[in-house]
């Protein structure tokens, strides 16, 4: 038996702002910070011993992971980071905000971009080295992408494309470390874990609609060797 810990970063800089964050790569704020820290004190409650951890290559799930490691004690353990457990992309809606969307497309179709699982959001045209929001700038694509093939980098995803890219490193490290029986933290983002949660817990395309994952609360799966579930609960304060 394993456990997976899931963990939805903290709350981001854009997160407080209400824009779309997605591939736009952002800090915890204060709040998020406070929320990380709070995540590793559950988990030292818990007392989970990890044996490997994973995260993206966004700055607020690094952080996330960071911090909450580190609370609970366990900043050694090793930890892999990809591009393959990175937010969805959220293609030309990256950087507006959530309200003004809703109010220019209506809330049934920003709800319907935001948690449809085969809906994509408006694409990008073309790849973006940085994107300026409020006056500052931000990076878009850059070398941490350096290694994935042009053709991969997305330019809009829905939760289905995001799954499909989550799932090869899915089975390539997590499900294997699982199976060996190692204890595994992921810190990574809301619309990446639901793509895994969907397909860990089998929830249908229609389901996975409702299906909501808060800031800095550890998902705990117990799983059998099959990797079918034994219990599942959220831990909050
Ligand atoms: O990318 C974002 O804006 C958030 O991390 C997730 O946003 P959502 O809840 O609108 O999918």
């Amino acid at each position: 038996m394993a456990k997976l810990v899931m963990i939805r970063h903290g709350q981001s800089e854009w997160n407080a702002l209400n824009l779309f964050n997605g591939w736009i790569d952002t800090n915890l704020s204060e709040k998020g910070i406070q929320q990380a820290k709070d995540a590793g004190d559950l988990l030292a409650e818990e007392g989970i011993e990890f044996d490997q951890a994973y995260t993206s290559v966004l700055t607020r799930a690094i952080t996330t992971l960071h911090l909450a490691l580190h609370e609970a004690g366990q900043l050694y353990v090793p930890e892999v980071k990809s591009w393959r457990l990175n937010e969805r992309h959220y293609g030309a809606l990256q950087g507006q905000n959530k309200a003004e969307a809703a109010e220019k497309w209506g809330d049934e179709q920003v709800h319907i971009w935001r948690r449809s699982y085969d809906v994509l959001p408006p694409l990008l045209d073309s790849y973006e080295e940085t994107m300026t929001v409020q006056g500052k700038d931000y990076p878009a694509f850059d070398r941490r992408y350096a290694d994935v093939p042009y053709g991969d980098l997305p330019l809009g995803e829905n939760l289905k494309v995001t799954l499909e890219r989550v799932l090869p490193f899915w089975y390539s490290n997590i499900a294997k470390d699982l199976q060996a029986g190692k204890n595994v933290v992921i810190a990574a983002h809301g619309n990446s874990l639901r793509a895994l949660a969907k397909h860990i817990e089998g929830i249908s395309d229609d389901d996975i609609l409702n299906l909501e994952i808060a800031n800095g609360q550890p998902i705990v799966y117990d799983l059998a060797e099959d990797l079918s579930i034994n219990s599942k609960k959220t831990l909050s304060k």
